[in-house]
């Protein structure tokens, strides 16, 4: 038997919709500040998506481009500015930043209540003490993308999350911990990796290393949620030519899993929609707004 995938392009689109009927059923427009510094490819192309898909959700979207030479001051002092600019609800800045710029230090200029990237240190502290606060985007989607396969009740479920990342392996696993999930971190430094993947009902490998998960780590019948995209060389399509693919081997896993996610097609499209998701929550928090229960 073959894993059924899990299609996150569809569930993202879902979310977007609910997103887009609750920004109807506002008070008011909610508005989202995207910082771009220098110019990464890739960047550039999730920042664009993030505008378009912002504005589609009829939301009010505001970019900011720094070049690449931008000081560290410079990008605190234009987080200060959008701190202080009350027609701003969430406030993104796009990682990676070039190289030479302090990334934690520049999250941490963030207000809190308009970190709909949910990274400042109050926000992990939020997740941590299980108060309310806006959750890190990709975990999030993480989350929803094994309710969309198991159903809503995830609870006594194994998860092992592979990576100890800030912007996705820690927050999986708390997200999943909140869910009443029984909760294992693997790493570089585990012992047996293999063996410890292979006790997990729902996998999730987080750590930027194409086609590591083979399918003999896992268990028969789990749901495998890969959020690694990596680029890596496809000569079969021609000469410098590149192909997406996931942390999991995706051949080989999707004959031995229950459920699983492709890549592209999977995790990515969730990050976005979650992203929008917070924008109209904090929108909703700090200006005193409920939250349209269509989210
Ligand atoms: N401030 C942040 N920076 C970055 C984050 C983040 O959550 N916050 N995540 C990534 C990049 N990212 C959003 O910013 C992102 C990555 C991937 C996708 C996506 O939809 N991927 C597609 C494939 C796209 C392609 O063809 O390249 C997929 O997987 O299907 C969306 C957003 C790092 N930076």
């Amino acid at each position: 038997m073959s894993a059924q995938r899990i299609d996150g392009t569809g569930v993202a689109a879902q979310v977007r919709a609910k997103v887009a009927k609750a920004v109807k059923a506002l008070p008011g427009q909610p508005a989202l500040a995207v910082v771009l510094v220098g110019e990464d490819p890739a960047s550039q192309v999730y920042v664009r998506s993030k505008v378009r898909l912002t504005e589609e959700a009829g939301m009010v979207s505001v970019h900011h481009q720094l070049p690449a030479t931008a000081t560290q001051a410079e990008v605190e002092d234009l987080i200060a500015r959008l701190n202080a600019d009350d027609t701003i609800d969430g406030i993104l800045l796009q990682l990676p930043l070039p190289k030479g710029l302090d990334e934690h230090s520049a999250i941490e200029c963030i207000d809190p209540d308009k970190d709909v990237d949910g990274l400042t240190e109050v926000s992990a502290g939020r997740l941590t003490l299980g108060k309310p606060g806006l959750r890190p985007c990709t975990p999030n989607g993480c989350v929803i993308l094994a309710k969309s396969a198991l159903g809503a009740d995830l609870s006594g479920r194994h998860v092992v999350v592979i990576g100890r990342s800030i912007l996705v392996g820690k927050p999986a696993a708390l997200l999943f911990l909140a869910e009443n999930c029984t909760v294992t971190i693997a790493h570089s430094r585990t012992a047996d990796l293999p063996a410890v993947c292979r006790t997990a009902d729902i996998l999730v490998p987080a750590v930027g290393r194409p086609n590591m998960v083979k399918g003999d780590w896992v268990k028969p019948g789990a749901t495998l949620i890969d959020v690694g995209i990596n680029r890596i060389p496809a000569s079969e399509k021609g000469e410098g030519k590149t192909r997406l693919v996931g942390d999991a081997d995706f051949a080989d896993c999707e004959p031995v899993a229950g459920h699983i996610t492709p890549v592209p097609g999977g995790v990515g499209p969730m990050t976005i929609a979650c992203l929008l998701r917070n924008t109209v929550l904090a929108a909703c928090t700090r200006r005193g707004w409920s939250v349209p229960e269509s989210l």
